[in-house]
């Protein structure tokens, strides 16, 4: 039986006259993979901004496993459960990958970020076992023989890897992903494609906002279809591809 794990209910946003989200809903239910498509400008990531906090909705609400989550502080959301990554990378350029993924963990911990980052005696504890955390998930998403690398000095789809590590090093129930496979080639989005599929296999849910139609078409469970702000469809792979309303959507492009 699926158990639903977030509920976006009505969710609306405004900039002045421009209407950028209207009244849209839809649930990730546990070990799920939804993607959310549409064409450029349709409100994907005005959509995912109010999801995670960035943004405030004009109207509607979020709730995550009971709680209604919109207007929570943003650095709350990991002790909830929830993670992000960003379509620009967030990491840190001078630090070590290792160093990166154990801020990951900090953010979970009670030492706060900045404390971590200095390394003040009284985080000593909580960094052997941030370390350890980092470690295992540096292990599972491959990287870990990178570990001491500077992060900046990193091709650019192993930082994407990195940015995915720090995303799950908190033990997470839900990682939202912004356009995970963009700039990345083939080698690079299958392998994401396939460490998806294996989190969720261990319950995880994710939901992502992606242009690359082939990969959501293939690791998607249900996919959120988004035009001008407002959901057109909601399915499966194999019902998005046949819905006329989405095809019409995507007309001249052949994406699907
Ligand atoms: N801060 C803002 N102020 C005013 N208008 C905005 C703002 N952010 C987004 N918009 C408008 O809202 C609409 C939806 O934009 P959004 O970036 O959410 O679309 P998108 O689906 O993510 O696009 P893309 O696929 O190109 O990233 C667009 O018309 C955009 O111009």
């Amino acid at each position: 039986m699926k158990t639903s794990i977030m509920q976006v209910k009505n969710l609306t946003k405004q900039f002045g006259g421009i209407t950028a989200v209207n009244d849209v809903s839809f649930d990730v239910n546990q070990g799920e993979i939804v993607a959310v498509i549409g064409p450029n400008g349709a409100g994907k990531t005005t959509l995912f901004n109010m999801i995670s906090s960035v943004l405030p909705p004009t109207k509607g609400e979020v709730w995550f496993m009971g709680e209604r989550i919109n207007g929570a502080p943003i650095h709350s959301l990991a002790g909830k459960g929830i993670t992000r990554t960003f379509q620009n990378l967030q990491i840190f350029e001078n630090m070590s990958v290792l160093e990166n993924v154990m801020l990951g963990v900090h953010t979970q911990m009670k030492t706060n970020v900045y404390s971590a980052a200095l390394r003040l005696p009284r985080v000593k504890h909580d960094d052997e076992l941030a370390r350890r955390y980092a470690l295992e998930a540096l292990e599972m998403i491959g990287i870990k023989d990178q570990m001491n690398e500077i992060a900046g000095n990193l091709p650019y789809g192993l930082q994407k890897l990195l940015e995915i590590a720090r995303a799950i090093v908190s033990n997470p129930k839900l990682i939202l992903l912004d356009e995970p496979m963009a700039g990345l080639n083939d080698g690079e989005t299958s392998k994401i494609a396939n460490i998806l599929i294996e989190m969720k296999r261990n319950g995880l849910s994710f939901l992502f906002v992606e242009h690359d139609m082939k990969t959501v078409m293939r690791i998607a469970d249900r996919i959120v279809v988004i035009d001008f702000g407002n959901k057109i469809a909601e399915g499966t792979p194999e019902e998005i591809q046949k819905n006329q309303k989405v095809i019409a959507a995507y007309l001249g492009e052949e994406v699907l």
